[in-house]
């Protein structure tokens, strides 16, 4: 396969940066670098709890499989638990994971209280459970700061902002991409090109290579290389839909890592925060007038229900 060409990804400092500029890169680009997020997190520790809780997932996925297996999702309604999806067969994605949502925080009385509206969280590492929720409840006001900026900046209806602020409905998961000794089969890759159901998502990847996205001269594939201690804002399907197209979605894959005699095969960790809205609202463009009346949309849950079950079980 021939190399692709390293993707230009803007990279913002996000304390800095103002609405217009935030949405004019995403405009451009269908994602942007975010940086500085240390400064944006209450206890200034975004980048040390981004990191505690993907070191307690990679403990979690050094267990074996049976032990795993007890917090594995059910394989029907939303995704939660863990996932072996490389059991897929001839066309499996060659990863594992593992993936939750949680309400609000602001309706529990405390950290213990607000992580129990949660179960399956596996027992083993017992740090895996509030060293997720630290970064959840840091991903997620983040997550409600880009929204207002976003609306700000394309003047997008007050009323529609709880439904992807504080009602939002979102996941945490981390992905664990399996080391490749043996070659993967013609259907076997990591992450087939999609883009993101929701409204935003936050990714972190661990510095080994693999994401590409359609981001290219002439839309091709560019290979994307995060910048230290920076995280990819992506668009998703919802927030292209609502904001009338004017955002324009993230085309996005992990490929296989590169064969070459002598060099070892090693395995890749992500971590991604998907924004959605609150499930129970009708999305739809955004009313930008009176009189005007689109009739587009579609019912968040329905969506984003279609298609995790269609990413599980594609063959
Ligand atoms: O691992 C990555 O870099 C991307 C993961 C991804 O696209 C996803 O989980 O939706
Ligand atoms: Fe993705």
């Amino acid at each position: 396969m021939a190399a692709v060409p390293a993707a230009r990804v803007p990279v913002l400092d996000f304390p800095t940066t103002s609405a217009g500029a935030l949405v004019e890169a995403l405009r451009a680009h269908s994602c942007v670098f975010l940086t500085g997020l240390d400064r944006f997190s209450a206890a200034g520790s975004f980048g040390a709890d981004l990191a505690a809780m993907v070191e307690t997932s990679q403990e979690f996925f050094a267990l074996d499989p049976e032990e795993k297996a007890r917090v594995r999702w059910s394989g029907t309604g939303e995704w939660a638990g863990w996932q072996p999806l490389y059991e897929g067969g001839a066309d499996a994605l060659l990863l594992e994971r593992y993936e939750l949502a949680l309400p609000d925080p602001a309706g529990f009385s405390g950290d213990a209280a607000w992580a129990a509206a949660f179960s399956p969280w596996p027992a083993n590492p017992a740090r895996l459970a509030p060293a997720w929720t630290a970064y959840y409840r840091t991903a997620r006001a983040l997550t409600i700061r880009l929204v207002e900026m976003i609306a700000e900046a394309l003047g997008l209806p007050a009323a529609d902002l709880p439904a992807w602020t504080s009602r939002q409905h979102s996941n945490l998961c981390v992905n664990h991409y399996l080391a490749q000794p043996d070659e993967p089969g013609p259907g076997q890759t990591r992450q087939r090109a999609h883009a993101d159901i929701g409204g935003l998502t936050l990714l972190w990847a661990d510095g080994r290579g693999g994401l590409e996205a359609a981001i290219g001269p002439d839309g091709g594939w560019a290979s994307v290389e995060f910048p230290p201690g920076a995280v990819l804002l992506q668009a998703g399907d919802l927030l292209h839909l609502w904001t009338r197209g004017q955002i324009p979605k993230n085309l996005h894959r992990v490929v296989n890592p590169p064969r070459t005699p002598g060099v070892p095969q090693t395995d890749r960790f992500s971590a991604v925060f998907f924004h959605h809205p609150d499930l129970d609202t009708w999305v739809a463009p955004a009313a930008v007038g009176t009189d005007e009346v689109d009739s587009s949309g579609v019912a968040a849950r329905d969506h984003v229900l279609a298609r995790q079950r269609a990413a599980y079980t594609a063959t």
